[in-house]
């Protein structure tokens, strides 16, 4: 019997020991994510700013900037896999819409149509993605490290008041400017008759992705006013079971 227990009590503390060591591990990762991802779009803000220094103008950035905003926002989708997998408590849907509509921004728009890189509309949208990450990725690190100064925590729960609905903006403008240059083109397209029998028109399709800001935007916008009285206010909120 007294030795079942010492089994119970070796086992607890073993599993104990995972849990932290597990925990350590995750700390350790999501550390050096947030470092690296608020280190790529520091990089990225720097990058814009010189460009339009050395310049005088927007026409061209876009291209100057392309690679690095493409790795750093596809590494991006690494965040749905915390979700998942429980590291952070967040949702897999919430962070999952709000990934993929970015990736979806960078590789199936404005890279794809070479005819709308230099639309405002695109540096509108960089610009606010690039100050909204910084702050959002140093608000991750400082919180991980238990130093989080309260201008950033501030800046956090407050900017997104006016960062989110200037980056939808700035993201519909584009789909917008884009929608002549798909319908001309055709692109990512498939008509009838083909081997598949199928039919897809791009076209119709980044309108319906226009739509879907309709309901999706509030959900995402709401979910932050959330999380802004819950951190800022001290709000206890109950979440609904996704
Ligand atoms: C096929 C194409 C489909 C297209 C469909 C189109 C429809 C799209 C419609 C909507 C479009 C939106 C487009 C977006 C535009 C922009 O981004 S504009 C720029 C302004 N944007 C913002 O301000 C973004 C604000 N939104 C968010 O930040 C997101 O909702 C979020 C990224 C999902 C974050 O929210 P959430 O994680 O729930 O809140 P937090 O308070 O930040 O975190 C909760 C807890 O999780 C911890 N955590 C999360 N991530 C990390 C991390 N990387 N490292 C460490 N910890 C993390 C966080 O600390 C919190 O933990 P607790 O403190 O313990 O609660």
């Amino acid at each position: 019997m007294a030795s079942m227990e010492e089994d119970g009590s070796v086992e607890e503390k073993d599993n104990n020991n995972k849990k932290r060591t597990k925990s350590a591990i995750a700390v350790a990762w999501l550390t050096f994510y947030n470092i690296a991802m608020t280190a790529g779009w520091l990089v990225l803000a720097m990058a814009m700013m010189r460009f339009y220094i050395q310049k005088g103008t927007h026409k061209g950035l876009y291209k100057s900037i392309a690679r690095t905003l493409k790795f750093f926002q596809t590494v991006a989708l690494v965040e749905v896999g915390h979700c998942a997998i429980g590291i952070v408590r967040t949702s897999v849907i919430v962070t999952g819409v709000q990934v993929c509509s970015r990736i979806f921004m960078v590789w199936f728009i404005t890279n794809s149509i070479k005819q709308i890189q230099n639309e405002e509309s695109v540096i509108l949208f960089l610009v606010v993605w690039t100050l909204t990450e910084i702050t959002r990725y140093s608000y991750y690190t400082f919180n991980l490290l238990n130093h989080l100064p309260y201008f950033i925590k501030w800046a956090r729960y407050n900017m997104f008041i006016i960062m989110y609905p200037l980056g939808v903006a700035g993201e519909l403008l584009t789909i917008y400017a884009a929608l002549p240059f798909v319908r001309k083109t055709g692109m990512l397209s498939m008509r009838l008759p083909n081997k598949y029998n199928v039919s897809f028109d791009y076209y119709y399709f980044l309108i319906i992705v226009m739509l879907s800001y309709i309901p999706l935007f509030p959900q995402l916008f709401f979910h932050m006013l959330r999380q802004r009285r819950k951190v800022l206010l001290g709000e206890i909120i109950v979440e609904k079971d996704e």
